[in-house]
């Protein structure tokens, strides 16, 4: 191995469970297990001071090994959907970085993101179909809204606050979603994620530990609103 493959790796080589890119495999295999991360597609990726860590495209997310991990200096010119990219490491193994790439670099330049999870639960899905028409998830009085921070890295919402999560169109290629996102997050500061018809959902944090939480609460938010919404009961009370 040269010397220089051999400080790669080292990138991506360590004993700390806590170090990105262990994360990055154990958190894949648990949201796997929520219905996240299935079929390949969803994923999670964290930034510290001057690194991305970024999981393989269209590979079984729950079995990823820290060895298949991109490591990308931060930062860096906007990674364009169809542009070149700079990696301080590419996995030996002939695989490709995630096509979320641009969609969580948003997260990083648009709310200063320490991380950013991209799920395809079927409850942010259904959330997107039964809110088509408003594009716009809208719901109130649940108490995990109190889990919830303004614009993903404020502060925490109230019991009294009303969650509204904006839906953009999807598009074939998973790249291309990065202006539509952009838009929205630009036009809706205080949103905490955002949905993508018939796709699934894009949430970030200050950090991994902010972004997961912040994504189950969500999902317990998108949750609940559908059965409230095909149970005929309102999501939004007045105040
Ligand atoms: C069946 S997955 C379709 C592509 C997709 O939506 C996605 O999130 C792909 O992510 P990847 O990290 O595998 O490029
Ligand atoms: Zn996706």
């Amino acid at each position: 191995m040269s010397a220089s493959t051999e400080q790669e790796d080292a990138l991506v080589t360590s004993t700390d469970p806590l170090h990105p890119a262990n994360l990055i495999s154990e958190l894949c295999a648990s949201f796997y297990n929520l219905g996240w991360v299935t079929g390949t597609g969803g994923g999670i990726c964290i930034r510290t001071d001057d690194k991305v860590y970024i999981a393989p495209s269209g590979v079984q997310k729950e079995r990823i090994e820290p060895s298949h991990i991109f490591v990308l200096p931060y930062p860096q010119a906007e990674p364009s959907p169809h542009t070149d990219r700079i990696f301080l490491r590419r996995p030996k193994l002939n695989l490709k970085e995630s096509a979320c790439t641009p969609l969580f670099w948003n997260a990083f330049t648009i709310r200063n993101a320490g991380s950013c999870i991209h799920t395809h639960s079927q409850n942010a899905v259904m959330a997107t179909l039964l809110w088509e028409k408003e594009k716009m998830f809208r719901i109130s009085h649940q108490e995990m809204i109190k889990g919830v921070r303004i614009g993903g890295n404020g502060r925490t919402l109230s019991y009294l606050d009303t969650l509204e999560v904006p839906i953009i169109d999807n598009t074939p290629n998973e790249e291309d979603l990065k202006d539509s996102m952009k838009e929205a997050m630009e036009k809706y500061p205080s949103a905490a994620g955002i949905l993508v018809l018939r796709h699934g959902i894009y949430v970030w944090g200050d950090d991994w530990q902010k972004a997961k939480t912040q994504t189950e609460c969500l999902d317990y938010l998108l949750e609940i609103g559908v059965k409230m919404k095909l149970a005929g009961l309102p999501t939004v009370l007045n105040q």
